[in-house]
């Protein structure tokens, strides 16, 4: 399997003499799948996020960009960050000019696009995002689903070939939700590798194709989320849960006495029952 990025035996803290965040910490991503890293409070999730993304540099242990070490000099530093979008847990709080326009166009500008390429690039990103009724719009008058939106345009304007996204769907609503994912799956279809730290067990299993989880800054499972829930006692002492989605596929099967239920066909099956757009029950 092709890294697109490795961690290899990492070790990092964020105070001197302090506790280890991670610790012979080691992972690899994929090149083109949709990954879920998932974890109890204060496991390490945010942690590997920033360093995946360059802002945090090891203090143990190497990091590798398509088998190449990470060189943490300024101007590689730059290139390898523009690979690698990261929209923040409060992506919300990082909008900082008046303007969803000038917001974009501030990314792209410290990316060193400029002229006609500049222009060229923001239009494109505006009317991808469907950002055209709010380009005017101070930032300060979006509701959250929006400036989640705006936030994740300003990263993709740069087109990275890995995404981050540190609990992309905390504090929206089944729609919003729903939207953003359809968002996800487009940017993923069109050739990017996402990845995505979250709380949200259903949505991770329906989502995602491999799961990391950690505990205590080590990665204690690395599979498919099939494989991971399936045992149940482990997924207990990680401090997760197995999610309602996962269950109703195991019911389905039981009683239909079928050989495997599709996710689709569960996730059909619940929103018939509860007459529901999107599934929320548990975490
Ligand atoms: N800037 C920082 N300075 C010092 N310690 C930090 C800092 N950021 C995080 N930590 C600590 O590092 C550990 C891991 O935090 P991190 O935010 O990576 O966990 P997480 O899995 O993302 O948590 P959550 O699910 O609550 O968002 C925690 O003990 C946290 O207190």
């Amino acid at each position: 399997m092709k890294a697109l990025l490795e961690f290899e035996n990492i070790t990092f803290t964020y105070e001197r003499n302090g506790k280890a965040v991670l610790q012979n910490f080691s992972m690899k991503i994929p090149v083109g799948k949709k990954c879920a890293i998932l974890g109890r409070n204060g496991s390490g999730k945010s942690t590997i996020l920033s360093m995946a993304n360059g802002l945090l540099r090891p203090n143990e242990g190497k990091l590798f960009w398509k088998g190449e070490e990470l060189s943490f000099k300024k101007k590689r530093l730059i290139e390898f960050r523009q690979k690698t979008g990261l929209v923040f847990q409060n992506a919300e709080e990082m909008l900082l000019s008046p303007t969803v326009y000038e917001d974009i166009a501030y990314g792209l500008l410290n990316a060193g696009y400029k002229g006609d390429l500049l222009e060229k690039r923001l239009m494109e990103t505006i009317k991808r995002y469907a950002l055209n009724d709010l380009q005017d719009r101070p930032i300060h008058h979006l509701s959250l689903g929006e400036k989640r939106r705006v936030a994740l345009a300003g990263v993709m304007a740069l087109e990275p070939e890995l995404l981050l996204l540190d609990e992309p769907t905390s504090f929206l609503d089944p729609v919003q939700t729903e939207n953003l994912l359809n968002e996800l799956n487009k940017i993923h279809e069109q050739g990017t590798t996402v990845v995505m730290a979250t709380h949200d067990l259903n949505l991770a299993y329906e989502w995602a194709d491999l799961f990391y989880v950690i505990d205590y800054g080590q990665l204690v499972f690395e599979g498919e989320p099939d494989q991971f829930f399936s045992n149940e006692s482990f997924v207990l002492e990680k401090g997760l849960i197995v999610p309602i989605l996962f269950q109703v596929r195991q019911l389905l099967k039981d009683v239909l006495e079928l050989q495997a239920v599709s996710k689709e066909e569960a996730v059909a099956k619940i929103k018939e029952m509860l007459g529901q757009r999107r599934i929320t029950i548990g975490g």
